[in-house]
C-alpha cells in the first residue's frame, strides 16, 4: 500500500475498539471522543502531507524493495544525503505542530528502522528475533502504521529492580511460553498518543540485573490486542474549549497512557527479544536506536524552542517592552539558545558517523549535547514568556467577550497594545503565550522536554563517562610536562 492518507488513518482508528479508559469510563469511539478528536486531525494532516505535491518529494521516497512510495522515516541512511532526507522530513513534520507534538509517526518509524537494520545484533542471541523485526519493519512501512511505545516501568519503588517489586508482575514480564507465543503480564508506561495509534511497541532502557530475565523483553502488538488496557492520564483539555481561547492546547495535546497487559498473548513472530538481560541492556548502546531517533527529537526540539522564542519576542513587541535593556537581555539569550541548538544540529549532521555496517548516523556527541541543553533552555524560554507577559497573561478576555456588544468597546480600549497593535491581535497573542506557559498543557510540554527520553541527569552522567573513556586529556599532560624535571625523585604514579 505505501503512504496512507489522513482519511485512511482515521478509518483504521474507526475500524477497531481498543480498551481505552478515560476518567473512569471506557471510550468506545476514539474518533468521536472530544479529547482525541482534534489531535487525530493533526496527525491526519501529517498523513495527508505525504500526498501533497508541496511536500511529497521532501518527505517520501520510492522504496527500492517494493517500488511503492513510503515515508522518509523508513529510510535506512547509508549516505549523508539519505540522512538529510530524513532530517528534512523531521523538520517539516515538526513545523506543522510547532514542535509541540513529540511522538508524531516519524519518531517510532525511525526506532523500528534502526532495530530492523541492525539485525546482526539480535542474530547473536536468536536469529528469529532479527527476522521478526525485519518483517515487522516491512509491515509498518508498507501499511504506513502509527506506533506508540512504552519503555519504562511504572514508578513504584525505584530503589528495587523489576524482580524485587512486591508483586512479581507489577513490571511487565513474561508469564509463560505457549506454542502460539509468549503470555505477558504487568504494566509499562508512558505511552504517549497510545489511544490514537495503530500499534504498541515495547522495549526498555538498559538497567536489567540478573534475576530480571522475564522482564527483558521487546515485542509489538496491535493496540486492540485482547487483554491490553490503555489507562489515560487526566486530560489537559476537554476537547470543547475554543481554538480562539486555547489555540495550542485545543489542537496539540498528546495524551499519555499507562499500558496494562493482562495475560496478553504475543505471537512468536512479534517477539524481538526475550529472556536475555545482556541483549536487553545492550540493545540501546549497540544498535543506534537512541542515536537515530535523537535526530528527530533534536530537530523537533529546535523547532519548539524557536517557536517559544518567537512567542516571547512577539509578546514583548506587542506591549512595547522590548526597548528595555532587561527585556532585550532575556530575548537575546533565547535567540542565542536557538542558535546554539541550530549549530549543534548542523554539527551533528555534517560530522556524521558511519557504523561498521554502513549505517550513517548524526554525530552522537552533538546530539547528546542537544539532549543535555534543551531541558534547561526550553523551561528558560517559558520562564521568559512568563516574566515578559507578567499579569497580562492571566487577564485575557475570552472570544465570547469580543462577541458581546455590551462590553466590546471596553475590551477594545483596555486590551489595546502598543501603537499599531489592536486589542484582538494583542489578546490572541497573549492567549497563545498562556497555553505555552500557564496552562497544564504547557506544563506538560516543559515536563516532556525534561524527560521524554529518560532522566537528563543520568543521561548526562552516561555521556560524561563515555567521554572520559575516550578522552586522554593530553593538553593537561603537555602543560605539565615543563614541570616534570623540577622535582627530583618524583614518585611514579600508577596510570
Ligand atoms: C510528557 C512525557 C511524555 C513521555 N512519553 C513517553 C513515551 O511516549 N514512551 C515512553 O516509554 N516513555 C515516555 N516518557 C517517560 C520517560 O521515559 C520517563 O519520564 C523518563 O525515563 C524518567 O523516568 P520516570 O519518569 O519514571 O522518573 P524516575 O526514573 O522515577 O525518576 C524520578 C526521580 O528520581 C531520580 N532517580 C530515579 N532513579 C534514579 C537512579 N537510579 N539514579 C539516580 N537518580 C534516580 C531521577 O533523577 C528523577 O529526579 C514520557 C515522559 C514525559 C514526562
Amino acid at each position: 500500500m505505501g503512504i496512507r492518507t489522513g482519511a485512511q488513518y482515521i478509518q483504521a482508528l474507526k475500524s477497531r475498539s481498543p480498551e481505552i479508559w478515560l476518567e473512569g469510563r471506557r471510550v468506545t469511539d476514539v474518533v468521536s471522543e472530544p479529547v482525541f478528536n482534534q489531535p487525530i486531525q493533526e496527525i491526519a494532516k501529517l498523513y495527508d502531507m505525504q500526498h501533497d505535491p508541496q511536500y511529497q518529494d521532501s518527505i517520501t521516497h520510492i522504496c527500492k524493495e517494493t517500488g511503492e512510495r513510503v515515508n522518509n522515516s523508513f529510510l535506512h541512511p547509508t549516505s549523508y544525503e539519505e540522512m538529510m532526507a530524513r532530517s528534512q522530513l523531521f523538520e517539516i513534520y515538526a513545523k506543522s505542530t510547532f514542535g509541540l507534538m513529540g511522538r508524531t509517526p516519524d519518531f517510532l518509524n525511525v526506532v523500528v528502522t534502526g532495530m530492523a537494520h541492525n539485525g546482526w545484533f539480535l542474530d547473536q542471541y536468536n536469529p528469529d528475533w532479527s527476522v521478526n523485526i525485519r518483517n515487522y519493519y516491512n509491515f509498518i512501512r508498507d501499511n504506513d502504521l502509527f506506533l506508540t511505545h512504552a519503555i519504562i516501568n511504572p514508578q513504584n519503588d525505584r530503589s528495587k529492580n523489576s524482580h524485587g517489586q512486591k508483586d512479581m508482575f507489577t513490571h511487565l514480564g513474561a508469564v509463560e511460553e505457549t506454542p502460539e507465543g509468549l503470555i505477558v503480564r504487568g504494566a509499562k508506561m508512558l505511552a504517549t498518543l497510545a489511544p490514537i495509534t495503530d500499534e504498541v511497541i515495547i522495549y526498555s532502557f538498559p538497567g536489567f540485573a540478573p534475576g530480571d530475565e522475564r522482564y527483558a523483553l521487546a515485542f509489538a502488538v496491535p493496540v486492540d490486542t485482547p487483554g491490553l488496557k490503555l489507562i489515560c492520564r487526566e486530560p489537559m483539555q476537554d476537547g470543547k474549549r475554543s481554538q480562539f481561547d486555547h489555540p495550542l492546547a485545543s489542537r496539540f495535546e498528546e495524551m499519555d497512557a499507562l499500558l496494562v497487559f493482562n495475560d496478553v498473548l504475543v505471537p512468536w513472530d512479534r517477539v524481538f527479544l526475550y529472556n536475555n538481560v545482556e541483549a536487553a541492556n545492550l540493545l540501546y548502546p549497540k544498535t543506534g536506536i537512541a542515536q537515530q531517533p535523537a535526530h528527530q527529537s533534536g530537530v523537533r526540539g529546535y523547532v519548539k524552542l524557536a517557536f517559544a522564542t518567537e512567542v516571547a519576542c512577539k509578546l514583548a513587541d506587542s506591549i512595547g517592552v522590548d526597548g528595555y535593556l532587561n527585556v532585550q537581555n532575556d530575548l537575546g539569550e533565547l535567540v542565542q539558545n536557538v542558535e546554539v541548538i541550530r549549530s549543534l544540529l548542523r554539527v551533528a549532521e555534517y560530522e556524521y558517523e558511519t557504523t561498521a555496517s554502513g549505517e550513517v548516523m548524526p554525530n552522537a556527541a552533538a546530539l547528546e549535547t542537544i539532549r543535555g541543553m534543551l531541558p534547561k533552555m526550553y523551561p528558560r524560554a517559558i520562564e521568559v514568556i512568563q516574566i515578559i507577559g507578567a499579569g497580562g497573561l492571566l487577564m485575557s478576555p475570552t472570544g465570547n467577550d469580543f462577541n458581546a456588544p455590551e462590553i466590546r468597546s471596553e475590551i477594545d480600549k483596555y486590551y489595546l497594545g502598543r501603537d499599531g497593535v489592536d486589542s484582538l491581535e494583542r489578546v490572541k497573542l497573549f492567549k497563545l503565550a498562556w497555553d505555552l506557559c500557564g496552562e497544564a498543557f504547557g506544563q506538560r510540554l516543559v515536563q516532556y522536554e525534561r524527560y521524554y527520553t529518560g532522566d537528563p541527569i543520568r543521561k548526562r552522567a552516561i555521556f560524561y563517562n563515555g567521554y572520559k573513556r575516550k578522552a586522554k586529556f593530553l593538553m593537561v599532560d603537555e602543560a605539565l610536562s615543563v614541570t616534570n624535571e623540577f622535582v627530583k625523585d618524583q614518585p611514579k604514579l600508577a596510570k
